[in-house]
């Protein structure tokens, strides 16, 4: 009676399947995913191009289907780390990561060509905040950074305008970055200050530049409550409000509870269609549904630090998780300066280098700041 290609089946979606008779047992389904049917029909049409006939029971039975396949794919997701590792049978593992290794060198291995590359230009620096300035620990509350990458990064700071661009809150990364020479991109961009003082890269003292999705604040705050009701029973989750964003931790979470965190997620997400939720490193992120993501706020930092159009100008960024491939992309774009993917796996990227943890990250960002002031005093000296 029905048949569908298997193509047909996935386009059944919520956004996508229009129920018009349930009660004769017939329903007229739009497979397009660009319109959807809107007429009533008590009497289904002759099948036209893009329609199809199907029993009320069997679709039913199919998005049931579909709805589990698609938790089915979160949950694989959610066991993946971030970005995905790139899949490989065990036999050819080691042979996999020489090959990504050879397209992503070590940022510290090739410390030389890069800065034969950035040459006459100014290098700017953006880094995320866990997994590169701070290893991931369980507890997020904990992500303390060590005091000898604070002092490099101070250091860096002094040679170079450095940003932390992050996912958390800008209060909450400052507390423990600690560091008011620094330009902050809190909120994965949403929230974008400049330094407070020291800098000799701004004039402003403290300047608030940019928040792009001010109006969500309410309805964040909102959110963040119900799903701090809706996860409490779920031992190990932990909700975080990041001012313009949540993060749901499984981290600590029974892998048998996973799917049961984010059917609880997506159903208080279903009231709220103006957010929209990703994932990075064993956390569920829920953040406005806007085109603002790291890489827009990379662009945006550039610009404020005038160098919008400029040839000469050399962006640096390192960063461990998925939200910072935004910002790798942009860099490949633009075809200025690079990224540098901090893991010890392959994974899929858009960044040019790699470093394998944090203190390899300090290792890099001591020794640009290092061949800086080296560079400096031969200057001053001729
Ligand atoms: O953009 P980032 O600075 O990398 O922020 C992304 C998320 O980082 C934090 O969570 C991650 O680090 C935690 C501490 O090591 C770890 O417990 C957790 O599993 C990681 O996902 C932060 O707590 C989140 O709010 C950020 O979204």
């Amino acid at each position: 009676m029905v048949s569908y290609t298997e193509d047909q089946r996935q386009k059944m979606t919520a956004q996508n399947v229009r129920i018009s008779d349930t009660k004769a047992g017939i329903i007229t389904v739009a497979v397009s995913n660009q319109k959807i049917f809107t007429a009533t029909a008590q009497k289904p049409p002759a099948a036209p191009v893009g329609y199809i006939t199907i029993s009320a029971k069997k679709l039913l039975k199919n998005l049931e289907i579909s709805n589990g396949a698609r938790i089915n794919a979160w949950v694989e997701s959610m066991r993946a780390s971030s970005p995905t590792h790139l899949k490989s049978s065990p036999s050819s593992l080691s042979e996999d990561h020489t090959s990504w290794r050879l397209h992503h060198p070590s940022a510290l291995e090739m410390f030389e060509q890069i800065i034969d590359s950035s040459k006459g230009k100014q290098i700017v620096i953006f880094l995320d905040y866990d997994g590169t300035l701070s290893p991931i620990v369980e507890d997020p509350d904990k992500a303390f950074m060590s005091k000898k990458m604070r002092r490099t990064v101070r250091k860096l700071a002094r040679c170079f305008p450095t940003a932390i661009v992050t996912g958390r809150c800008i209060d909450k990364v400052f507390n423990f970055v600690k560091l008011t020479e620094l330009y902050y991109a809190g909120s994965h961009g949403m929230d974008i200050k400049g330094p407070k003082k020291g800098s000799k890269f701004t004039k402003d003292s403290e300047s608030l530049l940019f928040q792009p999705a001010s109006e969500f604040l309410p309805m964040i705050d909102e959110v963040y409550k119900q799903l701090v009701d809706k996860t409490k029973s779920t031992t190990g989750a932990k909700v975080e409000n990041n001012k313009f964003c949540i993060s749901v931790h499984f981290r600590c979470v029974d892998e048998k509870k996973w799917s049961g965190l984010y059917t609880e997620v997506k159903s208080v997400l279903k009231e709220y269609p103006k957010l929209k939720l990703t994932q990075g490193r064993k956390v569920l992120e829920i953040r406005p549904n806007i085109k603002w993501d790291k890489g827009k706020a990379l662009e945006f930092l550039l610009e404020s630090l005038g160098f919008a159009n400029c040839t000469d100008v050399f962006p640096v960024y390192i960063g461990d998780d998925k939200t910072d491939e935004d910002a790798f992309k942009i860099l490949k774009e633009r075809g200025e300066g690079f990224g540098i993917l901090v893991s010890k796996f392959p994974k899929d990227t858009s960044a040019s280098y790699s470093l394998e943890e944090p203190s390899e990250v300090m290792d890099f960002l001591g020794r640009l700041a290092q061949w800086k002031q080296v560079s400096l005093r031969e200057d001053s000296r001729v």
